[in-house]
């Protein structure tokens, strides 16, 4: 991992980062005004993202968190492994979800999908990355922070085979490694 880490390249900083949550904030401080959210965190690799979010918030919200992983450790996605399913009633409620990657999108289709079954009135993605590359699914989430290019990235929340999600900023690995 060590190495991993020294020969990977910074794609953002935690500078940078703040700047496009700040960013995202602001779109949310307007739109989410008097609609009591239930913001879902999609752990694991969104809790770097939700965390430096939730303080640039200036609506009453609640918050929760939803758990179903399709790459476990690896660095390809496969089925679509279900852990925990949020507490907080959805019914009647305008729900985000919360993601640090939209790689795929098969992740965030069948959490979307999960809300709108549980009786959401509106049910919104915000993810901090969004990787470029032409095999999408799903409906694009609704808030994007940062474009990342078609590389396994790691950091800032997001791992490398369940490490490296303490790495300060979003980083990808050298071409080579996998
Ligand atoms: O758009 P997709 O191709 O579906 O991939 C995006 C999802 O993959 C990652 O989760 P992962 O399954 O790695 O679990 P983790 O959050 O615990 O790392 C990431 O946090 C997203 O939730
Ligand atoms: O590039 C990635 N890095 C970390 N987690 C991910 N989940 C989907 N794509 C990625």
């Amino acid at each position: 991992m060590n190495q991993v880490m020294q020969q990977a390249e910074c794609l953002f900083t935690l500078q940078a980062i703040d700047e496009s949550l700040e960013q995202l904030a602001s779109q949310l401080n307007q739109q989410y005004v008097d609609k009591n959210p239930v913001l879902l965190c999609v752990m694991n690799g969104a809790v770097m993202t939700m965390g430096h979010l939730l303080p640039k918030l200036q609506f009453n919200l609640e918050t929760d968190y939803i758990h179903a992983t399709r790459y476990g450790d690896k660095t390809v996605g496969g089925t679509l492994d279900w852990r925990a399913k949020p507490s907080i009633e959805l019914h009647g409620r305008h729900v985000l979800l919360v993601d640090d990657i939209y790689d795929e999108g098969f992740t965030l289709a069948a959490l979307r999908e999960f809300c709108q079954q549980s009786g959401a009135i509106s049910v919104k993605t915000l993810v901090l990355a969004d990787k470029q590359h032409g095999n999408k699914h799903g409906i694009p989430p609704e808030y994007i922070g940062l474009s990342l290019p078609n590389r396994y990235v790691f950091g800032f929340g997001m791992d490398y085979k369940g490490y490296l999600r303490n790495a300060p900023g979003i980083f990808a690995i050298k071409e080579n490694a996998s």
